[in-house]
């Protein structure tokens, strides 16, 4: 109930959140959608994590998901999305279970959403207007993601572990962008890269 008023969100979309985490800890031990260790604490690690990538967002039009595994954050954003429905979610996924698990997630939760099975370099601009992607790869690889997926007016949310910095210094080699760093309210040391007009060095 505490994490319900903190979320500020329906019941209808906790209950969501809380069927959503269920079923990956159904589906866990036959795909392996998070590592075990974190499933103790699923909550925080995954799921609220994901709600603040959601938070950042403005607004509206195509969200594509990169890389989305088990759903986060693409599943998640679809639950809160539906509360008042600004994004058209598109994940994309180039394993096939989980591509599975995704389908199913968004048949019993009754989503909108459409899953992608295909690798993320190979398929045509998505055209997106916010871009997430999650423990998927290191900023300079994701930058170049963004090139192809992302309208040139839209907006890359990454949210990133404790070497976010670094990464960032490596990333300006070759990549030009405009950065709002915010702190993640799970994890004192990570960040999420707010990430805008995105041009090659
Ligand atoms: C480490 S997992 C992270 C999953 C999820 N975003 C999360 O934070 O829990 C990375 C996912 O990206 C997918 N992936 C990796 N490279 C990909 C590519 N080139 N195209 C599509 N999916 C890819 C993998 O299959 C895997 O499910």
């Amino acid at each position: 109930m505490s994490e319900l008023r903190k979320l500020d969100v329906s019941r209808e979309t906790f209950e969501k959140l809380e069927a959503f985490g269920e079923l990956v800890r159904k589906w866990n031990p036959r795909i392996n959608l998070v590592s075990k260790s974190s499933l103790d604490d699923l909550w925080t690690r995954h799921i609220l994590d994901s709600v603040q990538v959601f938070n950042l967002a403005e607004g509206s039009g195509v969200w594509v998901d990169l890389g989305s595994g088990g759903g986060f954050p693409g599943i998640v954003v679809s639950i809160l999305n539906q509360e008042e429905r600004h994004f058209d979610v598109t994940l994309v996924e180039s394993d096939q279970r989980k591509c599975a698990f995704l389908r199913t997630a968004i048949r019993e939760l009754a989503l909108e959403a459409s899953v992608k099975n295909e690798r993320i370099e190979e398929g045509k601009s998505l055209n997106a207007d916010v871009l997430s992607a999650r423990a998927l790869a290191d900023l300079t690889k994701l930058l170049g993601f963004a090139e192809l997926h992302l309208k040139p007016e839209g907006t890359a949310l990454f949210p990133k572990g404790q070497s976010w910095q670094r990464e960032g210094e490596e990333a300006r080699l070759s990549w030009m962008y405009g950065l709002e760093s915010v702190p993640s309210q799970t994890n004192p040391e990570a960040a999420i890269l707010k990430i805008k007009d995105i041009a090659r060095v």
